[in-house]
């Protein structure tokens, strides 16, 4: 592996976390900021990358051209939107760059198509990038494996800002995977993801979702086990999206010299069980 920065690409660098990543790559050793994309008509095109962050003037000027930006590129850090991660896993693949994907709300056939790239792609993808959120999923495994369904209810709860855009939270859906493992379940089928009006009394084995939005909010997330007369809550508070930003830098770094394919946070922190 090559002892210079991993040379990084930030695609929606103006966002939250583009903001946010473009501080973090200043700030630690080992990566350096190649180029910063937003999508073509964007105002901050042609702004420098550093003043946007709030570094002041870091001398990379946001473009609109993703693949010319990957080319020369090692990797590519991604919280976008789900379009536009489909599209920049086909040119990150082509490209032969990492492609870190940090993007959620991905639908069945997104998640297909990036798939279908991580076969030329070293491509890590996570609801949640954080060291605490990935522990999370483990212990929440570990609990569902050890209480039994007929005994004990899993409710999922998450509350973000008021600008986040999907639901349940890519987290939610993590952790809900997780719970769904322990207990050897198929999510999809079990999942309870809305409840109004007179929906019948709670079905057992089911694993409920229930989502908060407001203010700014930058993570909160809980599975409850919920027995007769005792709750047990696992629980994760986001105090700063750079936990978020650490981790994707991480993963970038992780992949580097791996082979393609599709990976995720745990394999990168090396707490995966399989
Ligand atoms: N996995 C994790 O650990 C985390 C995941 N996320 C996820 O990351 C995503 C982004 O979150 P956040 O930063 O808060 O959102 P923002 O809306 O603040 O940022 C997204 C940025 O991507 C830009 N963008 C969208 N489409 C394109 C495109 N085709 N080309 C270039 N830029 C594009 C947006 O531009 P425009 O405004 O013009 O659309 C915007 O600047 C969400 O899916 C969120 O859930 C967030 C935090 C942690
Ligand atoms: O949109 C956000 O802000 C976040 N999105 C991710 C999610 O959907 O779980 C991760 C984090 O909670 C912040």
């Amino acid at each position: 592996m090559s002892d210079a920065a991993m040379k990084l690409v930030v695609v929606g660098a103006a966002g939250r976390m583009g903001q946010t990543l473009i501080r973090l790559i200043h700030s630690i050793e080992g990566v350096t900021l190649h180029a910063a994309v937003e999508r073509a008509g964007s105002p901050f095109v042609g702004k420098d990358a550093g003043e946007i962050a709030g570094l002041g003037p870091a001398g990379v000027i946001i473009g609109d051209d993703p693949l010319n930006a990957f080319l020369h590129a090692e990797g590519v850090l991604d919280f976008t939107s789900p379009g536009a991660t489909v599209e920049f896993s086909g040119l990150a693949a082509q490209a032969r760059i990492v492609h870190v994907v940090g993007t959620t709300g991905c639908s069945e056939d997104d998640n297909a198509k990036i798939a279908a790239a991580a076969r030329h792609a070293r491509i890590v993808k996570s609801g949640n990038m954080s060291l605490g959120v990935n522990l999370l999923s483990v212990l929440a495994e570990q609990a569902a494996r050890a209480l039994d369904p007929d005994d004990w209810d899993i409710e999922i709860l998450e509350m973000h800002h008021k600008h986040k855009v999907d639901a349940p939270s890519g987290t939610a859906l993590l952790l809900g995977e997780a719970a769904a493992k322990g207990r050897n379940i198929d999510l999809a089928s079990k999942s309870v993801r809305v409840r109004d009006g007179h929906t019948g009394a709670r079905e057992a084995g089911t694993i409920g979702f229930a989502t908060l939005r407001g203010g700014s909010v930058i993570g909160e997330h809980s599975v409850l086990f919920a027995g007769e007369g005792e709750i047990v809550t696992l629980s994760h508070s986001a105090a700063d999206r750079s936990i978020f930003a650490r981790g994707a830098i991480k993963a970038a770094l992780w992949a580097r010299d791996k082979k393609p394919g599709l990976y995720s946070m745990l394999d990168v922190l090396g707490l995966s069980s399989q």
